[in-house]
């Protein structure tokens, strides 16, 4: 069993009355694909702008465990700290600049990076040889995750032209610009035809092979349970369960969060008709914030 790359203990996050997240723990090991489901409204994207810093939390601890470091207790870190101890994220809305290239977005995520490799621009104005070196080395990193998300035909094209599916694989490319060590993607499946949602799976994939953890909200389910090694549910900001699609699938709390049904009558359910409908009921409560 891997180590894990984030431990979530205790999270809770408030909005005045309102409990979004109670209590919930769990961890996302490193290497592997955790995937954050439940109904909407359960808590998912509050969690995940917890861990990405864009909340800080009422209460609990967000531990990121790079190899080799010191863990990082990521709910201390202001949010553009949080990015540079390795944890990146694309949206549910997606967020490029679309007057700018393709190419173009890939280098400005690249941009903190090449700035302090270069004393912070002073090797540029004195032309100092780093800093050519560094810009060579922003430009190849690019373009390899241009070629991984297969866009190296749309590099010099505006990112805003770019076809939907496009623009949600180029957010993905710009987040591993960052070289993270934690990926987070908020619904990087909504909006995607078959073929495209069948496209993001093996990019996924590809990227968790090159060895980087992936946490991932998604109410595609064909997609979650495809890909993900391990799968969180929450419901009403509760963690509900936390195994293996395959145990998730099965578990009667999950199912009857997404039927909506009592857990006793779901729990003594057919298995077999219970879980077409589990997945349906993924599908059909599904739905983005605006
Ligand atoms: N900034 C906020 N202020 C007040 N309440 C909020 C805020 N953000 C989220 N909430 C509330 O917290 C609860 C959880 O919302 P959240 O968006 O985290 O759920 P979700 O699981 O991501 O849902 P969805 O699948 O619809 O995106 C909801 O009741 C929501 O209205």
């Amino acid at each position: 069993m891997s180590r894990p790359i984030l431990e979530v203990q205790g999270l809770t996050m408030r909005f005045g009355g309102l409990t979004a997240v109670s209590g919930v723990s769990f961890a996302a090991r490193s290497g592997e694909i955790t995937a954050l489901i439940g109904p909407n409204g359960a808590g998912k994207t509050t969690l995940f702008n917890c861990v990405t810093g864009f909340y800080r939390p009422s209460e609990g601890i967000i531990r990121l465990h790079k190899p080799g470091e010191p863990p990082t207790e990521l709910q201390r870190l202001a949010g553009h700290r949080i990015a540079r101890a390795g944890v990146a994220r694309t949206f549910q809305n997606i967020r490029l600049f679309p007057g700018m290239t393709a190419l173009e977005n890939l280098l400005i995520a690249q941009h903190n990076r090449l700035m302090a490799s270069t004393g912070w621009g002073i090797g540029a104005v004195l032309g100092l040889s780093g800093y050519p070196r560094a810009e060579r080395q922003a430009v190849e990193l690019a373009k390899r995750w241009l070629t991984a998300t297969d866009l190296m035909d749309r590099a010099d094209d505006p990112a805003g032209a770019l076809p939907y599916g496009q623009q949600r694989r180029l957010e993905i490319a710009r987040a591993m610009c960052t070289e993270p060590a934690l990926l987070c993607l908020d619904e990087p499946a909504a909006g995607l035809n078959p073929r495209e949602s069948d496209e993001l799976a093996r990019l996924l994939l590809d990227i968790r092979a090159e060895g980087t953890s992936i946490l991932l909200i998604e109410h595609d389910m064909g997609v979650v349970m495809r890909i993900s090694d391990r799968v969180v549910v929450l419901d009403h900001g509760v963690l509900i369960a936390d195994g293996t699609p395959a145990e998730v699938r099965r578990n009667a709390k999950v199912i009857a969060a997404y039927l909506g049904e009592d857990e006793e009558e779901v729990a003594a359910a057919d298995d077999r008709r219970a879980m077409p409908q589990a997945s349906a009921a993924g599908l059909n409560r599904s739905g983005s914030n605006p």
